[in-house]
């Protein structure tokens, strides 16, 4: 079916998703709404919201779990079951009923949150409750147009690559999106019959206990922390995890809310995500201030050092918290513990992990591949998980969940500026220490937004265009990593990587959650200056190319 046959046969579903196409008049805007249908990235199926294929709407979640229902009843024999949860995003409530019924009306018995909770509660609760899979109805960190669809295993980790494959053919092989509510029956229908039961309570308790029991330091201490939940699911559990300690939460961003009405993005990553904490923070002298994304897997921090805030990224959150909990649990490591990065996560968090006997393990982007690595360290038993995390924002403590939690790194991340402030230092004075032991390592990344099917050709092209201009691109390349190839047992994937001398790298690749190219640089110099000047170089080398 071409564009237009589609978009034609969308007219006929029902009034208000006529409505909404008739009022499109850009052609580009309908072809991006039909040129493809969703499919799973980084972090599960996500889009933008509104009617089409190529969007998060009632049809693609229907039919995602339709999909999703007849790959579980040909894989499990036996009574089948699914918990579902969703985050504060528009719509997210609905398409989590949405779905629910569809598993239901595939005679799969649906726990799900009456809730919103953060995506490692969803993890968790596919554990807890033993069920085959799991559905978060969320778009993590992108903008307030987008909402997502993450799918979990029976251990609670995000389906990896051929899982999705497999879930993938069958949600394509359904081919009319129009006949997935057929036969289905409403939400309080499959509530009398016991086929969808609300979930909350025992979780909630059961989930603060687990995570509970990763703390690690619980010495008194004056700490003040402003914490924000950005709109999201965070408010409730993090700020149960902080109960004893001196919190200030910003007001303005305390509520759920999908429009996002405080901040441009409710990403950590974006440093402006953290602007109103940083206020309420100056107002009441504290010392640090931690953000969650609406679905509280991602935790962004800012520090007060030297009577300015400072915000540290991803791999300098990453590589203090290595080291305070290697630091915590030294007596307690062995030869099989492990830390678990991705191949775009800075070498210092794994540094120091080495330099406490601990064994390193790499991934490919997505903290799916990082909880699989806890499965077959559990099958083999030949490896313990200690700590995982991404340049992203995300990291993982504990097994009580597969993906990255926000609610155990907030409550580490401040239990870690306490035992710093307890020393009478800051979190920068840490890292710091951690640079003048270590070396010192200046990541940064650039994303470069590509919006659209024209956008997504860029992309593809742009990495075309990077393969072909191979090592000629900088002059001291010392090699071409391309996971195209398929590197070691990773599976292949859209990603080069470009080595350096002494320890130095830069990596391109398509994002997997939002239409943008992102660049990874890691300078290892110990002249910060020189360091800085090569990253500038560099990137303008790059910028020059994707601006082109
Ligand atoms: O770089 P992307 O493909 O957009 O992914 C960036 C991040 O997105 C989500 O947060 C995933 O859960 C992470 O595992 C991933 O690192």
């Amino acid at each position: 079916m071409d564009i237009n046959q589609k978009y034609n046969l969308w007219l006929t579903f029902d009034d208000e998703t006529k409505k909404e196409l008739e009022s499109v008049t850009d052609k580009k805007e309908i072809e991006d709404r039909f040129y493809k249908d969703l499919e799973f990235g980084t972090g599960g199926l996500r889009g933008i919201m509104g009617a089409g294929t190529n969007r998060m709407n009632s049809y693609t979640v229907g039919k995602a779990s339709l999909g999703f229902a007849k790959y579980l009843k040909d894989k499990y024999d036996g009574e089948i079951s699914v918990v579902i949860a969703c985050d504060s995003r528009l719509n997210s409530r609905a398409f989590e009923w949405d779905s629910a019924r569809v598993f239901a009306s595939q005679g799969i018995k649906v726990y799900a949150y009456t809730q919103i909770v953060p995506v490692p509660m969803l993890s968790f609760a596919t554990r807890y409750l033993h069920c085959n899979a799991g559905v978060m109805i969320t778009a993590s960190h992108n903008p307030k147009e987008y909402n997502g669809y993450k799918a979990y295993d029976n251990t609670g980790c995000q389906l990896c690559t051929n899982d999705a494959k497999e879930v993938l053919s069958y949600i394509n092989a359904i081919d009319d999106y129009s006949s997935v509510y057929n036969d289905v029956k409403t939400v309080d229908e499959y509530i009398s019959d016991g086929m969808i039961v609300g979930i909350y309570d025992e979780l909630f308790d059961e989930f603060i206990k687990a995570v509970k029991t990763q703390s690690l330091y619980n010495e008194h201490s004056e700490l003040k922390i402003v914490y924000t939940p950005l709109h999201g699911t965070g408010n409730v559990p993090v700020r149960k995890v902080l109960e004893d300690k001196i919190v200030y939460v910003v007001k303005e961003q305390e509520e759920p809310n999908g429009n996002f009405p405080t901040v441009v993005s409710p990403n950590p990553e974006d440093r402006k995500a953290l602007t109103l904490g940083i206020e309420l923070a100056k107002e009441k002298d504290a010392d640090i201030v931690l953000g969650t994304d609406p679905d509280c897997d991602r935790v962004g921090v800012a520090v007060k050092h030297n009577g300015e805030y400072v915000l540290l990224t991803g791999n300098q959150t990453g590589a203090l918290l290595v080291n305070f909990v290697l630091t915590i649990k030294k007596d307690s490591l062995n030869s099989k513990s492990t830390l678990v990065k991705t191949i775009v996560t800075s070498e210092l968090g794994a540094n120091i992990g080495r330099s406490f006997g601990l064994q390193v393990e790499e991934t490919l982007t997505g903290f799916k591949y990082i909880g699989d690595k806890i499965n077959k360290f559990e099958t083999s038993g030949e490896r313990e998980f200690v700590i995982g995390y991404e340049e992203s924002y995300g990291y993982l403590v504990g097994t009580h969940a597969r993906d990255k939690d926000g609610v155990v790194s907030s409550m580490l991340v401040c239990e870690m500026a306490a035992w710093y402030k307890n020393q009478g230092k800051t979190l920068v004075d840490g890292l710091n220490e951690i640079y003048d032991k270590y070396g010192y390592y200046l990541d940064f990344l650039d994303s470069f937004v590509l919006k659209g099917k024209d956008g997504a050709e860029k992309i593809q092209n742009l990495m075309v265009e990077f393969r072909n201009i191979g090592n000629e691109l900088l002059p001291d390349i010392k090699e071409i990593v391309d996971f195209k190839d398929g590197i070691r047992d990773l599976p292949k994937e859209n990603v080069l990587k470009y080595i350096f001398n002494v320890g130095s790298w830069m990596a391109v690749r398509p994002s997997g959650t939002e239409p943008k190219i992102k660049v990874y640089y890691s300078i290892v110099d110990p002249d910060k200056s020189k360091a800085k000047a090569r990253l500038e170089e560099i990137r303008q080398t790059i910028s020059s190319i994707i601006n082109a």
